[in-house]
């Protein structure tokens, strides 16, 4: 039987691909789109309004349908009222948005006490792929004499709110706990000085309609690895977004990520 899911933030440039492709998915039934009430596109139907036609779901706030998972692209105050929405339902959420402030992720953490919850920055096989070959890296140059600079560079399009993004945080978190860093930086400017090793350094440019790039940098002294993970479209975040609903949907309550998802 298909998983009846339900997409909150669906009018966004994501929410628009999950409608686009989870209709197109025999294991899926999209029978809700959430958007707040002020957007210009409340109402309408979602599937219009993603440019595959009718799905006979409208933008709305409420449904009377029952859905066993919600996926949530939005904004901060968005993932808020998700949460609350999957905990109501007693639905599985799995959390996309990034960006935001400590008393939402709690929020989050405390959900999760009740139902599944899929959270991860990125929901892409290859970005977490790319974490799990940068956690080796970082094992093996923890102590390498001389150390090992790590800096993180991203790249998104310049409609991006939050910054870093997500998943640069993730990187700079995932490293850290290996090699025991514990200062983090953003950007440089004026005389700062030579570079301690004990630091991690997030560097984020925003331009065009970049999807979404990232750059982990590991610099020693003769020689330098990179590791760059970059989309080509948004559609490696929707394709995993959607894999999570169908893997959270039934399963116990608890804190799950894309690596249990993906099984890497
Ligand atoms: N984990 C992952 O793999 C990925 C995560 N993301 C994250 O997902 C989020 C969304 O990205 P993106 O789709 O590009 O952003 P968009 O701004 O295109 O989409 C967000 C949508 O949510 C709407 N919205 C605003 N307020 C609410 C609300 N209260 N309830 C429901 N919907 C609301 C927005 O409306 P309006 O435009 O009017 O504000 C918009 O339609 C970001 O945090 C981004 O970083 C993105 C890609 C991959
Ligand atoms: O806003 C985006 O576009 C993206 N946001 C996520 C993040 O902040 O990590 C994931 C992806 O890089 C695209």
């Amino acid at each position: 039987m298909a998983t009846r899911i339900a997409i909150n933030g669906a009018a966004g440039r994501m929410g628009q691909r999950l409608v686009a492709l989870g209709s197109a998915d025999k294991d899926l039934d999209i029978v809700a789109c959430f958007e707040y009430s002020g957007h210009p596109k409340f109402g309408q139907d979602a599937g219009t309004v993603a440019g595959i036609g009718e799905i006979d779901v409208t933008l709305a706030e409420e449904t009377a349908a029952e859905y066993a998972a919600i996926i949530d692209f939005s904004v901060p105050a968005g993932a808020h009222a998700a949460v609350e929405r999957a905990v109501n339902a007693k639905a599985a959420l799995v959390m996309a948005t990034t960006g935001l402030e400590e008393e939402h992720q709690a929020k989050i953490r405390e959900a999760a006490q009740v139902i599944p919850v899929v959270w991860a920055p990125s929901m892409s096989t290859t970005v977490n792929l790319t974490m799990k070959l940068c956690e080796i890296a970082a094992e093996a140059l923890k102590d390498i004499p001389g150390g090992a600079d790590v800096e993180v560079l991203e790249r998104h399009h310049r409609f991006k709110e939050d910054s870093p993004s997500g998943t640069a945080l993730r990187f700079g978190e995932l490293i850290a706990n290996k090699m025991g860093i514990t200062n983090f930086v953003h950007g440089r400017e004026g005389r700062p000085g030579a570079r301690p090793h004990n630091e991690i350094a997030y560097h984020a440019i925003r331009t065009g309609d970049n999807p979404g790039e990232h750059t982990i940098i590991f610099g020693l002294l003769g020689e330098t690895i990179e590791m760059t993970v970059r989309a080509s479209n948004r559609d490696c975040y929707a394709t995993g977004a959607l894999q999570a609903a169908k893997f959270a949907a039934g399963k116990k309550p608890g804190l799950y990520n894309m690596n249990d998802v993906l099984g890497l």
